[in-house]
């Protein structure tokens, strides 16, 4: 059988349309990725197409891994010259080989969120803005946007007239792009601009490019912003061979500037392109396909499509009610061992999903306390500890001494009694001479002022100096170990005999497995290649596959992923969606967070499990949420199987998916009734057996609803007039009360923010 024939009709159609644009629009699990891989392989074994000439684009490493291994697999000849990467790989390559034609050096470094922070910093100081109007995150997220819509800080200058606070960022904007350059550095978002500026500016370099990569595929095309558009647009420009699958239901990164007219603008752009549709899910059970349809036929601006399977029915989706995210966790992790103890799964089946990476805490606590193996994707992220980032400083300086930032990292870590005046007076003669500060450095004799401590910067230099003639011959082990033992930063934690410290050198223990590994694995291996590996190393790239643990991630990294059993947690209105959401009330920012909630309930195979708690500690209060609109989206009868509904839903209020609005006799109060509640309690919350989870389920509800809601409407204890603190917004002005009937919606002016409508209940705002 040959392989295409695992494919079904639309699905060949779509791997055999090779020549000229093609849009694969479908839904989740309807085989996109699928047929990508054998779309390659087609091209490679039956039109004699060059795997040279192929470039595939995903968004994560961990996606771009998982489609090489699976093109290796049905790619018997030269899989390895196909580019398979991510759009930022893709570019760093390019640019690598091209980046002095716009006067780089082709070493140039790649800064991380905190370098951009410390340039940022320097900025600030610079031109005397006052960091506590203009927040540098806000500050960095308005260069972020910019460049995502290729607008230079010229363009956005111009774009500002009349606008003072925009001129303020605008200037920043500059200043912070002549640092990086000076820096011979680029950011994230620089390495999609500069590629696309290159490719706009030198005919040659497009032209070599378009050449080379006559067949471009790009995966969950949903996703891709303005300058993602615009490189492949140019790519493409030449043959028009540009195949993109994406779902427009799935498009989740707007905060991010994934422009969604990318795909429903796509036959504008190109009004030959073929259309193809695939409507058949192989993943998931009817069950988690029916709830997904349901909850994303919400959505108003979509493209009308329903995904169907022949999968077949599936156990219904559970639906868990817990007091607190305390019991919600271990719930989870309980049902979890259950069903590994009875050998029904392995760990690795599993995925627990959230909205928010601080919900991983509690769930890693009750993972850790009941010893299951579990790995949290993002989050705790290995290349942001302190250590790491120290060491990886010292190799950076080794490779390109350009890099101010990473030179102001180190050179008093460990302490040689180079102070921050030294610096400063360093700092101000690279300014004056337009050098870098480690060439200023290097002239430390020319600068006025600095006394012993002059003597202390020549010793930094030459220990740079030296380790930079090591690396000409040693090995990047080696040179790693001589780093950690020269700059005497191994002797420091050593002599410090803490559990920090240890933990500590086992970090930098496994930075040294990491470099190792990646020496094996490379013909030929350089300092320079190794740090532009780790720079790319997204969050989502800590999953390994071979590893038999449960996944807890954010459902934006879960994306184009699947597994047997998936746990939705939090499923509470304020916190999915989210309170910023429900607060700005805008309708498509809700859309935005139902199309991620698609996303999850889309990423389970056989069994969807969602839950959430009552009261929840959020930013030090606790709240007490609703279950989640997106709950009540999903058919009912899909939830909890046989549920004898009527009696059901004539004990709630409006908190239930079947909103049928009978009272609540109040069976047993809040919190007192928690033993009634669970019965023996000996199964709480465990999952084990729905039947015991239904019950207790219903029971909690209506108390809840009676109690719990009641509790949210309290008169507020302030006045229009009055001085009120929000966590968020800090201090404002309340401007109106309203009784919104379930609530009281409170107007409070924020200075910083502006005047903000909120429910007093959410807001919990204190009288100052
Ligand atoms: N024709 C088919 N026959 C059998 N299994 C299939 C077929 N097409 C796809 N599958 C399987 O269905 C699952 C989903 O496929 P795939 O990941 O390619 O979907 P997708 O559309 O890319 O999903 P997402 O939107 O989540 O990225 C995979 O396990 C895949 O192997
Ligand atoms: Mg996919």
């Amino acid at each position: 059988m040959s392989i295409y024939e695992s494919l079904n009709p639309v699905q060949q159609e779509a791997v055999y349309h090779t020549e000229g644009p093609l849009l694969i629009l479908a839904g989740a699990g309807s085989g996109k990725t699928r047929v990508l891989t054998h779309r390659i392989a087609y091209l490679i074994d039956e039109c004699q197409v060059n795997p040279w000439n192929i470039l595939a684009i995903t968004f994560t490493n961990k996606a771009a891994g998982e489609m090489r291994e699976r093109v290796d697999q049905i790619v018997d000849f030269g899989a390895e010259d196909i580019w398979v990467s991510t759009f930022h790989s893709t570019c760093v390559r390019i640019l690598r080989r091209y980046i002095d034609r716009l006067g780089y050096d082709r070493s140039f470094t790649i800064y991380d969120g905190d370098d951009q922070k410390t340039v940022i910093k320097e900025v600030c100081k610079k031109l005397n803005i006052d960091t506590k109007i203009y927040k540098e995150r806000t500050l960095l997220s308005a260069i972020s946007s910019a460049k995502d819509e290729m607008i230079g800080p010229k363009e956005y200058l111009l774009r500002s007239e009349g606008d003072y606070a925009r001129q303020r960022i605008a200037q920043v904007y500059e200043e912070y792009q002549k640092r990086l350059r000076s820096n011979n550095a680029l950011d994230f978002d620089d390495l999609l601009f500069k590629t696309v500026e290159l490719f706009k500016t030198d005919a040659e370099v497009l032209n070599y490019y378009q050449d080379r990569f006559k067949y471009i595929m790009v995966d969950e095309y949903q996703d891709t912003n303005t300058v993602q558009f615009q490189f492949v647009s140019l790519l493409a420009a030449k043959y028009r061979n540009l195949c993109v699958v994406g779902d427009d239901d799935q498009s989740i990164y707007k905060f991010r500037g994934a422009n969604i007219h990318n795909i429903l603008d796509f036959e504008k752009t190109f009004p030959d392109a073929k259309v193809i549709k695939l409507e058949q899910n192989y993943r998931s059970t009817k069950t988690i396909l029916d709830a997904a349809n349901g909850v994303i036929h919400h959505n108003q601006g979509r493209k009308d499509k329903t995904l169907w399977t022949d999968n077949e029915q599936g156990v219904p989706i559970a639906l868990n009610q817990y007091q607190t995210e305390y019991e919600e966790a271990m719930g989870i992790v309980n049902d979890i061992a259950a069903k590994t103890e009875r050998n029904e799964a392995e760990y690795k089946d599993f995925a627990v999903l959230y909205r928010t990476n601080a919900q991983s805490r509690v769930l890693e606590e009750k993972f850790v306390t009941r010893n299951i193996p579990y790995r949290v994707v993002g989050g705790v992220n290995f290349y942001q500890r302190k250590e790491i980032k120290d060491i990886l400083a010292y190799l950076k300086i080794i490779n390109n001494g350009q890099d101010d930032v990473a030179v102001r990292r180190v050179v008093n870590v460990p302490k040689r009694g180079i102070g921050a005046t030294t610096v400063t007076k360093a700092a101000e003669y690279a300014d004056q001479w337009g050098i870098s500060l480690y060439e200023a450095f290097k002239q430390v004799d020319g600068i006025p002022g600095l006394g012993r401590a002059a003597a202390k910067i020549n010793g930094f230099v030459n220990l740079i100096q030296v380790f930079r003639t090591k690396a000409e011959y040693m090995s990047l082990a080696e040179l790693y170990d001589e780093v950690l033992e020269d700059t005497g930063y191994l002797k420091e934690l050593q002599a410090e005999q803490t559990d920090e410290a240890t933990t500590r050198i086992e970090n930098l223990d496994e930075l040294r497995n990491k470099i190792v590994a990646y020496e094996e694995e490379t013909e030929q291996p350089s300092l320079n290649e190794l740090l532009e590996q780790i720079a790319l190393v997204a969050d989502v790239d800590n999953m390994d596959d071979s590893d038999n643990k449960v996944i807890l991630m954010t459902l934006h990294s879960a994306k184009g992923l699947e597994f047997p059993y998936v746990y939705l947690c939090g499923m509470e209105d304020g916190l999915f969606p989210s309170y910023m959401t429900i607060v700005n009330d805008d309708p498509m920012e809700i859309e935005e967070e139902r199309r991620l909630c698609y996303v999850g309930i889309t990423r389970a195979m056989k069994k969807l499990t969602l839950s959430y708690a009552m009261c929840r500690m959020m930013h030090g209060q606790t709240q007490y949420n609703k279950i989640s609109r997106f709950v009540k989206e999903i058919p009912p009868q899909l939830i909890g199987g046989s549920l004898p509904r009527e009696r059901f839903s004539r004990k709630v209020e409006d908190d239930l998916p079947w909103n049928t609005g009978s009272t609540s006799n109040g069976i047993s109060g809040f919190g007192g009734g928690r033993a009634g509640t669970y019965g023996s309690g000996s199964r709480m919350g465990t999952g084990v057996g729905n039947r015991g989870i239904r019950q207790s389920h219903k029971f909690d509800v209506s108390a809840f609803a009676k109690k719990g809601g009641d509790m949210k409407k309290t008169a507020p204890d302030y006045e229009v007039g009055d001085t009120v603190k929000h966590i968020k917004f800090g201090t404002g002005v309340v401007q109106a009360i309203k009784d919104g009937g379930k609530d009281y919606e409170v107007t409070v002016d924020f200075p910083k923010y502006g005047p903000k409508k909120m429910f007093a209940g959410f807001a919990k705002l204190k009288k100052v």
